[in-house]
Formats: structure tokens, sequence, C-alpha cells
């Protein structure tokens, strides 16, 4: 801890018109008590992809999670998360039109027991979606853009979990498209798959980040450099770091970072 005292920190800022979500002094406590996560300060640029990167157990998901509330039941988060003006962290927040707005994709592809469709209707109906002509233009169109559409067209009504990990996952891309979010949260989205479909996802989010804004936990920094434009180093629950990803990994301003990218632990 007195090496995070006088250890630099460098946290780069954006306009408020550049920025698509942002958070003031987050901290999240588990068991009340418990603090992981302390005061973290972020900002998240439209329509660019932004890797959050550290060692196990520094608090990247704790704060990817919290960004869309999934962190509710499991404990407490303090601090502010400004999307389009409103603090999202208050009580009075709808949660489910939340997660709408701002959707997440998980570490293992987690599909539907139902149907390629199903998959990507599932919400869309229980959201009042009645038009099988809307539904259909919908599955298409976000089986496209999550690049799946080719590999699935002719077996729509066939078990999603019929299809590869890899497909899977991009088939999660594809439901959360479906609602039209703004944010895509992604948790790891590439951890469980082979080297052939994380290239493949990879594509996918580069493609995707011209209409969505992007926040990726991951372990792997050379994924991290390839498809991120900025990136927010975690450690111990503090952010250390947070500039463009270039800067980051070839001139980091932090010793701690230098290790971390170094592969000197984590
Ligand atoms: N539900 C929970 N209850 C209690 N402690 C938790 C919970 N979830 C996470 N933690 C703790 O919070 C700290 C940060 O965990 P978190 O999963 O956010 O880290 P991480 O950087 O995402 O790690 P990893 O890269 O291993 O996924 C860890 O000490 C972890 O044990």
């Amino acid at each position: 801890m007195d090496d995070l005292k006088k250890e630099p920190t460098y946290i780069k800022t954006f306009s408020s018109d550049e920025l698509a979500l942002s958070t003031k002094n987050l901290s999240v406590l588990y068991g009340g008590t418990i603090q992981k996560l302390f005061n973290v300060s972020l900002g998240f640029k439209k329509n660019a992809i932004t890797a959050l990167i550290g060692a196990s157990g520094s608090g990247k998901s704790t704060f990817l999670r919290s960004l869309n509330r999934m962190n509710d039941k499991v404990a407490t988060v303090k601090g502010n998360i400004i999307f389009h003006g409103l603090d999202v962290n208050k009580p009075n927040i709808n949660v489910y039109e939340l997660r709408k707005n701002i959707g997440m994709v998980f570490q293992k592809p987690n599909p539907f027991p139902k149907s390629i469709r199903e998959n990507i209707t599932y919400a869309l109906k229980a959201d009042g979606q009645k038009d099988k002509q809307k539904l259909d233009q919908i599955v298409e169109e976000s089986l496209r853009a999550a690049a799946l559409w080719d590999e699935v067209k002719d077996k729509l009504d066939k078990s999603a979990l019929a299809l590869s990990g890899g497909q899977q996952q991009r088939l999660c891309i594809a439901r959360a498209i479906a609602l039209k979010p703004e944010i895509l949260l992604l948790d790891e989205p590439a951890s469980a798959l082979d080297p052939v479909s994380t290239a493949k996802l990879e594509d996918t989010l580069k493609q995707l980040r011209s209409r969505y804004t992007m926040v990726m936990v991951t372990h792997n920094m050379q994924q991290a450099s390839r498809i991120s434009e900025y990136t927010a180093f975690f450690h111990l629950g503090h952010v250390l770091e947070y500039d463009v990803t270039s800067n980051v990994f070839t001139n980091p301003k932090g010793r701690i970072t230098e290790k971390y990218i170094q592969g000197s632990f984590g």
C-alpha cells in the first residue's frame, strides 16, 4: 500500500460531448465492509473500445459489473455513474431499462437453451414487440452485426446450444445488440475461446466499434493492444493509469503499470 501512495497516477479525461459513460468516485464494498474498489473516476469515449487490464483480483469485473447495476444484490456500490447526464447509480433508476441501454456479454457464452432465433427475440417479445416481420428483421440485422448470419441463416430454429463456443459468444453479442444498446460491457469475452474463434470475435468487435461504445475486461494484453483505443490499468482496486492504449503499453507512466505490462506479476 505504501508503494501505491508514492505511485504517480495518470487518468485521461474527455470533454462531456465525447463521453458515453463516466464514473465519479465509484467505490465497491462486499459484505458491507470489505472494500475492493476505491474512488474510481473514469470516462468512456463514445464509439471506442476501452480495455480494462490488471492482475487477477484487481477489481476489473467488480467495476464493470457496477456500470449496469449487476452488483446491486451482491455489493454496496457508492459514487456516481453518469449516463446521459443522469446518475444511474441512484435507487430510483429502472435497472431493466438501464440494461437495455448498457448491455453485457459474459466470460462464458451463456445462450438460452432455446433456438438461435428465440435467443434474439426473447427480450424483444418480453418488451412487447409482436410484429413477426419486424422481429425477423431484427434477428437478421443483429446476427449480421455480430458476423454470425452467414453461419446460421439456414438453422435459425435449431438449438443455440448446438453452436460452437465462438458462435455462441457471437450469438450473445447479437442478443445484446438486438436491444439496441449504446454501450456494451464485455467481461473477458474471448477467454473461453480458441485462437480462431478469438480472432473472429475480435473482428466482430472491431466492426461494431463505429456504432457502440465498448468497455472490455481482458487478461490478454495482445488483445487489448490489438483492438482497444484506450486502456485503464487496475491495481488493488485503484486505477493507476488510463490513457491511449499505445501509450499504456509502450510508455507507461507508473512503475507498477510498467511491471505489469512486462509480465512481472499478474
Ligand atoms: N461477490 C463477491 N463477494 C465477495 N468478494 C468478491 C465478490 N466478487 C469479487 N470479489 C472480490 O473482489 C476482488 C476483486 O475481484 P474482481 O473479480 O473484480 O477482480 P478482477 O480484476 O476482475 O479479477 P479476475 O481478473 O481474476 O477476474 C477480489 O478480491 C475478489 O475476491
